[in-house]
């Protein structure tokens, strides 16, 4: 199965997270996850996950740490997911391809109802 390489980032607010949850009609429906999406054809990681956070939600960040990526197979579709974490910098905030979201405090977080592939990656960001 082809492999779909997808960035995220881990927004942080001053000390809240940010994390979105997908809409009924995307995969993995209502799931939360981190803002992010695939990787173009030409694109560098960097370059995919500053295009795709202001194409979702209209702001700039500052992209502070990249973290371990995760390889997730879904049924019927296989991802490496590559995680950043960010710090907004500018830009009012709104929701173009999601449904809701939470500025959360780190230890909220675990109570969302993550996507599988974010698992993994939550955990490594808890653990920093
Ligand atoms: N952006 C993002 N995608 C994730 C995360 N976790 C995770 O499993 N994914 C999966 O990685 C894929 C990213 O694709 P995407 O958001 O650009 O595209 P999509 O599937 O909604 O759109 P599509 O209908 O064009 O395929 C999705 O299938 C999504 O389910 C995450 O934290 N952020």
């Amino acid at each position: 199965m082809k492999t779909i390489s997808v960035t995220c980032a881990i927004i942080k607010f001053d000390d809240k997270t940010l994390a979105v949850q997908r809409s009924k009609a995307m995969k993995l429906p209502l799931k939360w996850e981190f803002a992010g999406g695939k990787i173009e054809a030409g694109e560098t990681e960097t370059d995919c996950i500053h295009r795709e956070i202001f194409e979702e939600l209209n702001i700039q960040i500052e992209l502070l740490q990249r973290l371990t990526p995760v390889i997730h197979e879904y049924p019927g579709f296989k991802i490496k997911l590559i995680p950043f974490i960010a710090k907004f910098v500018s830009g009012e905030l709104q929701l173009k391809e999601h449904t809701d979201f939470i500025l959360a405090d780190k230890e909220e977080l675990p109570n969302l109802d993550w996507a599988e592939a974010d698992l993994p990656i939550l955990k490594e960001y808890l653990s920093l």
